[in-house]
């Protein structure tokens, strides 16, 4: 997958911008506040409608204009030929994704374009709380499995329907058994895909943390969300008196987590700043090698401030590594040098430079 030809209107100090990305490695660099992570910003509104900065689109359309656009020819399965594919949402809510002449699904858009990002906000897959590791897995058992996204939407709502009838303080004995059956149904085709994508992801993980020169001992373990010792049903029962009272039910793939630990302890608490970034962009790394594998088709990559936290030496290593995937990436920067001395001559690398909001 990538990205040929790009088209931004009106996202955030971004009036109108279109350049030619390379179909591997892309540069942006400029001054604080010239619109570098805006133009990750427009190509993640590309891929999924929204920004990965904020969930209100009204703080990423540009101040007094009310509707964001983005254009672009895609060539998604890597086919050597590319397809239009434009996004436009306005402050009334409307969004349209057209894809080479038709209207698309966001679930469609999203398969169609897969995206990673790695930013300061990454940092919250240590950091943060279970919800950002669980979409972290999410991402990948949705694109390893066609069946993910329906079996995931069903256990939502019976889920939902599950602590709407606890909220009430009482349920039908007959009817929570339905709603019982039906829940731990799909809480195990959950579970599993889960389960599964997380052991295919862990050899790539270690292999891309030991290529990014990190001899951390880093161990990843999936936690399903109950003890798999006790039958979810079981559990279910066992707990109904604490979740009438607590209004939501206490066990199950909602609770689900990725460990992330190190010498026994939460990396979280361990690391330093820069091991971190190591961390999460090598479990980053590893959900586009994974994705690769399976699909044959690249990632696209948007990366904001690379070298960031990272030493020469870790930021070259880094740079080689995703030289060495098939991946397009777009990274931004303030100065070009410190990244443009680590590429090979064959490499296509595209140079950008922002100003103000305007290509230079
Ligand atoms: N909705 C908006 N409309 C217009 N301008 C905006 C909007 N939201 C933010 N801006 C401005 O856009 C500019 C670009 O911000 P952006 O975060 O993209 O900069 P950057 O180049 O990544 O900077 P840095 O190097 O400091 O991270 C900033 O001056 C910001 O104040």
């Amino acid at each position: 997958m990538s990205i040929t030809s790009l088209s931004i209107k009106k996202i955030r100090n971004l009036s109108e911008v279109a350049f030619t990305p390379a179909k591997r490695i892309n540069i942006i660099h400029g001054a604080n506040g010239s619109g570098k992570t805006s133009l990750l910003e427009a190509i993640h509104f590309l891929g999924l409608t929204r920004s990965f900065r904020t969930n209100q689109f009204r703080y990423l359309v540009t101040s007094a204009e009310r509707e964001s656009l983005v254009y672009s020819e895609v060539d998604s399965y890597s086919a050597g030929k590319s397809h239009p594919l434009g996004i436009s949402r306005n402050l009334d809510g409307d969004v349209r994704i057209r894809y080479s002449g038709a209207t698309l699904e966001l679930s469609e858009l999203a398969s169609l374009l897969p995206l990673q990002v790695i930013n300061t906000d990454t940092f919250e897959l240590l950091e943060g709380s279970p919800a950002i590791r669980r979409q972290f897995i999410d991402w990948g058992a949705f694109h390893a499995d066609q069946t993910f996204i329906m079996i995931w939407r069903s256990f939502k709502r019976v889920l939902q329907q599950r602590n709407s009838l606890l909220k009430c303080g009482k349920i039908d004995p007959t009817l929570r058994e339905l709603w019982d059956k039906e829940l731990v149904q799909y809480a195990d085709q959950l579970t599993a895909l889960r389960k599964a994508y997380i052991e295919v992801l862990i050899p790539d993980f270690d292999a891309i943390l030991h290529r990014l020169n990190s001899d951390l001992d880093i161990r990843l373990s999936f936690a399903p969300g109950w003890d798999q010792k006790i039958p979810l049903d079981t559990l279910l029962n066992d707990n109904l008196q604490r979740d009438l009272k607590q209004g939501f039910t206490s066990a199950g793939p909602q609770r689900a987590d990725l460990k992330v630990k190190v010498d026994g302890v939460s990396a979280a608490e361990r690391l330093s700043r820069g091991q971190k970034k190591l961390v999460v962009s090598a479990l980053k790394l590893a959900q586009g090698a994974v994705f690769h594998r399976m699909s044959q088709r690249p990632c696209i990559y948007l990366i904001d401030d690379l070298p960031s936290e990272l030493d020469e030496q870790h930021c070259r290593l880094f740079c080689e590594f995703l030289e060495q995937t098939h991946n397009q990436c777009f990274i931004t920067c303030v100065d070009p040098a410190s990244l443009l001395g680590f590429w090979q001559p064959e490499t296509e690398v595209a140079c950008f430079h922002l100003d103000s909001g305007q290509l230079v």
